[in-house]
């Protein structure tokens, strides 16, 4: 069995480890007090030892870093996060200590970040700990595959599959139809119910949701992955609910229910991703192919690359390769990248559709603004048969052409996001306080470290946002002397920062604007509950972009186009 619970053993499956716990449970009450009162001991010493003050060092110019007490042995502060006065603290995830620094710049020689990096594709993505040479030597070439995500032409020819998915998807959004068989699989994830032929109630979170991974997912890995793993999105949310268990290192029979959902969920997507490894390996190397892969010609030149690279560099014949070079199936992280794409992406769509109707006359402006660039067009009919309008979409100019759009998008970036990046120090450094408070102070950071950015304080400080809180549409809006309109981004920092920056950022904003405009354009959305109206949900903070305390119930009827009034 490969370490990190990487295992196909039936008996040994996540989804095993949980029942053996189910059958676990109706315990004698004796057994359960006993269980009950060892926890609230070991809680309570946890809480009681795991509180490090700051103190003096360095003759008194500096402070270490404070660790704020937590509850949970292992999961340290895995579930809550508050600020000290001076805004730089530290916390425990796991069996590791991470300062949190309100400061961000650092020289590249006092930071580290690939031993992060690999720590979160060791645990999160549960890649063996055996292949971390492999991984060390050709780091330098998996970060160049980047340029897949990031240039041209390969950014233009994922975001044209991916337009032409949501192109196709969107007007065949909603089926009307009261069976549940015949439901698109994203209105039966978004609970969807027959209200007439022309209207359909349903959750407006889920459906964004899944709406996007459908539309990016085969723009990615080709079609046939998710018609082959229908409930692939699904795991992926599952899987990223277990975030802080995974780098925690709870294993897969920890009795906590979420845990082991995870587990499952990741297990699961293993087997997927696998099996189109498998898929891919065979289809280069002339070897048969399960037939319902089809010739997998739609897979990215990223995910080909990295393929071509898991391969081995000699492959010319398999043969020639060493298992030095070569990695193995369940060495490959593609995990990582389906993760990447889909978990903060389709929730900033959510959040982006819900505040543009929540706010008064905006939707009526937004849709003035993108109607040179999001056209639907009179169907083909032959007598009272036709097919769905068509629906048209420039990526490029909502982006540059729609500052309004652009701006809604970067709001919803600001206020519903907690990104964070983590860096390793790398030497001994002291940050230095600010010069100009009256009681500076300066904090002591040591060698092996690891320092937290979370971007959201300073996205949220009132200090450079007015009214923080608010959703403002037009915050990032920036009035030219010719009169007219364009956006800046200004000092938010969504995507993190430095040389980890999202790599994804520059496609994620493109997608996301698409699928807006192309919602917008084409149905009617109102709340379910009209009394209620609209409203913002509380939101649950995930690894960046957050998910709503609950989800939004609409319902949505297609618009009437010009050639039908
Ligand atoms: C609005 C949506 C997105 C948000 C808010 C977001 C946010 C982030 C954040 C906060 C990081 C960590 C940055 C750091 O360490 O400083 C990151 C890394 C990354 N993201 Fe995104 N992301 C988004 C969409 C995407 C998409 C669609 C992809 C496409 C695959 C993607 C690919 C990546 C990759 C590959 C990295 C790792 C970069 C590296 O380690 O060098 N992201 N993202």
């Amino acid at each position: 069995m490969d370490d990190d619970f990487y295992s196909t053993d039936a008996s040994d499956t996540p989804a095993n480890l949980l029942s053996a716990w189910t059958y676990a449970l109706p315990a004698p009450s004796s057994m359960l007090m006993t269980i009950l009162l060892a926890f609230l001991a070991v809680i309570l010493a946890t809480r009681y030892l795991s509180e490090r003050p700051s103190k003096l060092v360095d003759s008194g110019n500096g402070r270490t870093v404070g660790i704020l007490p937590y509850w949970l042995p292992f999961i340290g502060h895995g579930f809550s996060l508050d600020l000290s006065p001076h805004g730089i603290f530290a916390l425990n995830l796991g069996a590791t200590t991470y300062n949190v620094s309100n400061l961000l710049a650092q020289k590249d020689s006092a930071v580290h970040f690939q031993s992060i990096a690999w720590i979160v594709v060791q645990k999160f993505f549960g890649v063996p700990k055996r292949s971390k040479a492999k991984y060390f030597k050709n780091w330098e070439e998996f970060n160049t595959y980047f340029i897949f995500l990031m240039k041209e032409p390969h950014l233009s020819n994922t975001l044209k599959a991916t337009t032409k998915n949501l192109e196709r998807n969107i007007p065949q959004m909603l089926t009307f139809v009261d069976t549940e068989v015949d439901l698109q699989p994203w209105e039966r994830f978004g609970k969807a119910t027959y209200i007439s032929d022309s209207e359909t109630e349903v959750n407006l979170m889920a459906l964004m949701r899944d709406m996007l991974g459908h539309a990016s997912v085969p723009a990615f890995f080709g079609r046939a992955l998710l018609d082959k793993y229908p409930e692939l999105l699904h795991d992926v949310y599952d899987f990223d609910k277990g975030t802080y268990f995974f780098l925690a290192g709870l294993p897969a029979w920890t009795p906590w229910p979420a845990s082991a959902r995870a587990h499952t969920a990741r297990f699961r997507l293993w087997q997927a991703l696998d099996d189109h490894q498998r898929a891919l390996d065979a289809t280069a190397e002339g070897k048969p192919v399960d037939p319902s892969w089809g010739d997998l010609d739609d897979v990215s030149e990223l995910i080909m690359k990295r393929n071509k690279l898991f391969r081995g560099k000699l492959n010319i014949l398999p043969c020639i390769c060493t298992t030095d070079e070569r990695f193995e199936v369940k060495e490959r992280a593609d995990l990582s990248i389906l993760w990447a794409l889909v978990v903060n992406a389709n929730l900033v769509v959510y959040w982006q559709i819900l505040n543009i109707l929540a706010q008064p006359g905006l939707l009526d402006r937004i849709r003035a603004e993108i109607s040179p660039y999001a056209t639907v067009s009179k169907p083909f009919s032959i007598g009272t048969i036709s097919e769905a309008p068509k629906l048209t979409i420039s990526h490029d100019a909502l982006s540059k052409d729609c500052p309004l759009l652009r701006s809604t998008y970067l709001e919803c970036l600001r206020l519903f996001n907690q990104p964070w990046s983590v860096r390793q120090i790398a030497t001994d450094v002291t940050i230095t306080g600010d010069k100009k408070a009256s009681n500076p102070v300066s904090f002591v950071m040591h060698e092996g470290e690891y320092v937290t950015l979370p971007h959201d304080l300073h996205m949220r400080d009132p200090k450079y946002f007015k009214d923080p809180m608010a959703f403002d549409p037009e915050r990032f809006i920036v009035h030219n002397d010719d009169g007219s309109l364009s956006t800046n981004v200004g000092t938010i920092r969504p995507y993190g920062g430095g040389p980890s920056m999202c790599k994804g950022r520059v496609y994620a904003e493109k997608e996301c604007l698409t699928l807006v405009a192309g919602v917008l354009a084409f149905w009617d959305l109102e709340p379910a509950d009209k009394r209620a109206g609209w409203e913002i949900p509380e939101q649950v903070k995930t690894s960046a972009v957050s998910k709503p305390v609950h989800d939004t119930r609409v319902r949505i009827k297609r618009r009437k186009f010009d050639w039908e009034l």
